[in-house]
């Protein structure tokens, strides 16, 4: 029997049918907000952080962001950047990153800033890759942000190659410096974020050349602009890279050097040195200096739920106001979220985005306990990180790109309109399918480490103890799938069992396949690259069973007995559409059979059902406010409609009745058009 008020949300003045909605949530809202955002004190705190951006209006945009040029749309960032980093103090407990990246969010929004990479990947670089002294210089002011720093690495021609990067940095031993130098046009820096107005320093990465020999990329930390002046310094060229898909309130720019002079320790040497004759002294570990890439990689996951999360949000809200079309001749038009096809698309949404929010606190926890093995010298999960974070990132972001288009499908012709918030929202997260590692590389870089895997299995087991999350692959599966027999609401362990087999068998196969080739005398490389397609499957099926373990553990944590009904509700709808997404590979070397894929397909719909009376109450629980989530369509009261035509009204282009050029073009057309009739 549902109970009343359990969604905490419900006030006087909302839509009525969205109120109907929440008066059948059958968990109470904040305890689900307290178990997604860690406590209950964690819950609040946002609430105050959102409750202080509403009380301070110089916090906010003067009128939709939308509407703004890109010019425009930089400063009005800037402007609200400054603000933010000032009311920090009052607002925040600055020693939360947490709670500073949402404070930022609510006031920046989400198309970026001009501190975003110095955040984002600058400090984490200088971290990851700065010795002590320098770090003693550099840290303290990046933090009190005297420069804004960005970070420098990809091309106009080479972005995920880093080996063929083509910047160079010679050092003279006589002078002591590092000559920084473009060589070529595709030597050109291109994307960097905020490079191209914002920043005035940079950590570079460029081929490091010394004694006459290159010894690969290796970050430098470059001042590009005079501090006092901000332009650019003599022998830097610096620009923005122009509009782009999305994100547009970032200033991605393009830098060359021409023969530009720095000082030998510009070069970051916590890694890698160069002693002042120029002698070079290699890494603990040759990859130490991928280490912020790996940091964004974890942090994306959990992005990507906020991101996944906005847009069910909006797309579940608006489906339970818009009415169209009855199911029952002459009974009224229903809610569109009745429509079972409306809850296929949007409800395993919000599957997805949980799983997500879980992976990724799972992968910055595992980031942060790896960086600090390894500066005890521990260097032993690295590769285990890099792979996970390589899976996570390109399965997450991926599937996120596709989950937000089918909300905005779902939304009908109002999700095509900027008003829904759904383009911007797509069009930003969509951006993480390429940057940070495109995802086809980052699952090819998985199956490197599944290669080996595989090696270990042929040859009798692990080299070394697993970990937590690929110690199945060294187990026999059962012989056919149990999906299906052993019928538990809350225990999917048969069907992640299958998952495991699905993994295992395609990473087994894509070996063999591999194996064949080499054996029958293709060259290694070219073998795989033969092979790269079934990697490819392994790579995905091997994060699938991730994703899934990790959600299955926090489910199982979980400790408030309506909402862990609810999240039970919710693994079983991830786990079961699944299995759709990889019948074949369970049904191609017979280990499920077709009854057992039709038998997940019933528990998809079925579990649907289940969980459509709490759907409103469910992406309440995500705690976004209004502001966050920036859509007309997703507003929490649910009063959409006067609000659209409120929207439109606010265009620059309704501020006049008749377009000042009306009577130079259309207007002039028509009246000849009407002369000439009448002659
Ligand atoms: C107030 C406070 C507020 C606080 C706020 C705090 C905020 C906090 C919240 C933050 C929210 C986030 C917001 C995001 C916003 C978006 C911003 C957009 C940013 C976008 C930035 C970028 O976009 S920046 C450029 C990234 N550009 C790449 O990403 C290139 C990819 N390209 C490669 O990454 C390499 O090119 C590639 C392929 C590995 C091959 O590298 P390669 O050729 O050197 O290596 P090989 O393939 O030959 O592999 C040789 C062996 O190295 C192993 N290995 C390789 N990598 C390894 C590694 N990393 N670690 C360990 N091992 C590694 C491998 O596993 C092999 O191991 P083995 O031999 O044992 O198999
Ligand atoms: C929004 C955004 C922000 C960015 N911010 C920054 C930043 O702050 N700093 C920075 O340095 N860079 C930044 N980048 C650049 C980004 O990191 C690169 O675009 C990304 O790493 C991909 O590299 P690429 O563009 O060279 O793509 P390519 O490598 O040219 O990829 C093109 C295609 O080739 C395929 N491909 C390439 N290599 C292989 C391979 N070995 N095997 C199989 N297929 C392959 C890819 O799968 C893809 O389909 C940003 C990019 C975007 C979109």
């Amino acid at each position: 029997m549902p109970h009343q008020n359990l969604n905490t949300y419900i006030c006087a003045g909302d839509h009525p049918d969205i109120t109907e909605e929440r008066k059948k949530a059958t968990f109470n809202t904040d305890n689900f907000a307290a178990t997604l955002w860690g406590t209950h004190e964690k819950l609040e705190r946002r609430r105050e952080i959102a409750k202080y951006v509403e009380e301070h209006p110089e916090l906010h945009d003067p009128y939709p962001t939308e509407f703004m040029d890109r010019q425009e749309s930089l400063e009005n960032v800037t402007r609200k950047t400054l603000l933010w980093m000032e009311h920090a103090e009052n607002a925040i407990d600055i020693s939360k990153q947490e709670e500073g990246f949402y404070f930022g969010t609510l006031i920046t929004g989400s198309q970026g800033h001009p501190l975003s990479i110095h955040l984002i990947m600058a400090i984490p670089a200088l971290m990851n890759n700065a010795d002590e002294e320098q770090l003693d210089e550099w840290l303290p002011k990046a933090i009190n942000r005297e420069f804004v720093a960005t970070y420098s690495q990809t091309e106009l021609g080479h972005g995920t190659n880093l080996s063929k990067l083509e910047t160079t940095a010679t050092y003279d031993p006589k002078t002591e410096e590092w000559i920084l130098d473009t060589p070529t046009v595709t030597a050109t820096k291109w994307w960097p974020g905020n490079l191209g107005k914002s920043a005035n320093y940079t950590v570079v990465m460029a081929q490091l050349i010394t004694h006459g020999k290159n010894y690969g990329a290796h970050p430098f930390f470059v001042q590009v602009r005079d501090e006092k002046t901000h332009q650019p310094l003599p022998g830097v060229i610096l620009g923005d890279i122009g509009p782009k898909f999305g994100m547009n309130a970032n200033d991605n720019g393009f830098m060359q050097f021409k023969k530009f002079r720095i000082p030998r320790r510009t070069m970051l040497m916590k890694n890698a040195q160069v002693l002042p004759d120029g002698t070079y002294k290699p890494p603990l570990h040759p990859k130490l200096g991928y280490s912020s890439m790996i940091f964004v990689r974890s942090a994306v996951v959990g992005l990507m739920s906020l991101y996944l999360g906005q847009a069910a949000t909006i797309a579940i809200r608006y489906s339970v106001i818009r009415r169209q079309g009855e199911i029952m001749p002459n009974a009224g038009e229903v809610k569109i979220l009745d429509y079972q096809t409306q809850q296929y698309r949007l409800i395993p949404q919000i599957a997805r985005a949980a799983a997500f929010r879980f992976a990724g606190i799972f992968a910055l926890e595992m980031y942060n306990t790896v960086i600090h093995e390894i500066s005890k010298g521990n260097m032993d999960a690295l590769a285990d990180l890099h792979a996970l974070a390589s899976g996570l990132k390109a399965v997450a972001t991926f599937q996120t790109a596709l989950g937000i288009e089918q909300c905005r499908f779902a939304c009908g012709g109002h999700g095509y309109s900027l008003a829904s918030g759904l383009p911007q929202i797509y069009s930003v997260a969509v951006g993480g399918c390429t940057y940070e590692g495109e995802n086809m590389v980052l699952l090819l870089q998985l199956a490197r480490y599944l290669r080996k895997r595989a090696i270990e299995i042929k040859s009798g087991g692990p080299k070394e103890k697993p970990t937590e999350l690929s110690e199945y692959l060294f187990k026999t599966s059962a012989k056919h799938s149990l999906i299906g027999t052993n019928v538990s609401s809350t225990n999917f362990e048969h069907v992640i069992e299958s998952f495991e087999h699905v993994a295992r068998r395609l990473t087994l196969f894509a070996h063999s396949k591999l194996e064949k080739l080499e054996q029958s005398g293709m060259e290694h490389e070219i073998a795989i690259n033969q092979t790269a397609v079934p990697w490819r499957r392994a790579s995905h099926a091997h994060t699938r069973v991730a994703l899934t373990r990790i959600f299955a553990h926090a489910v199982q944590r979980t400790t408030d007995i309506a909402v862990k009904e609810v999240l039970q509700d919710l693994i079983k709808l991830y786990i079961y559409y699944e299995v759709g997404e990889c019948a074949a590979e369970l049904l191609e070397d017979g280990f499920a059979d077709g009854h057992q894929i039709e038998f997940a397909k019933d528990q998809v719909l079925e579990v649907l059902e289940k969980l459509r009376p709490n759907a409103v109450s469910i992406v309440d629980s995500f705690d976004f406010n209004d502001r966050e989530l920036n859509s007309v369509l997703g507003r929490r009261d649910g009063n959409v409609y006067e609000n659209l035509l409120a929207w439109a009204k606010s265009s620059p282009l309704n501020k006049h009745d008749v377009m000042p050029f009306h009577h130079k073009y259309l207007g002039k057309m028509m009246e000849d058009a009407r002369e000439q009739s009448k002659m």
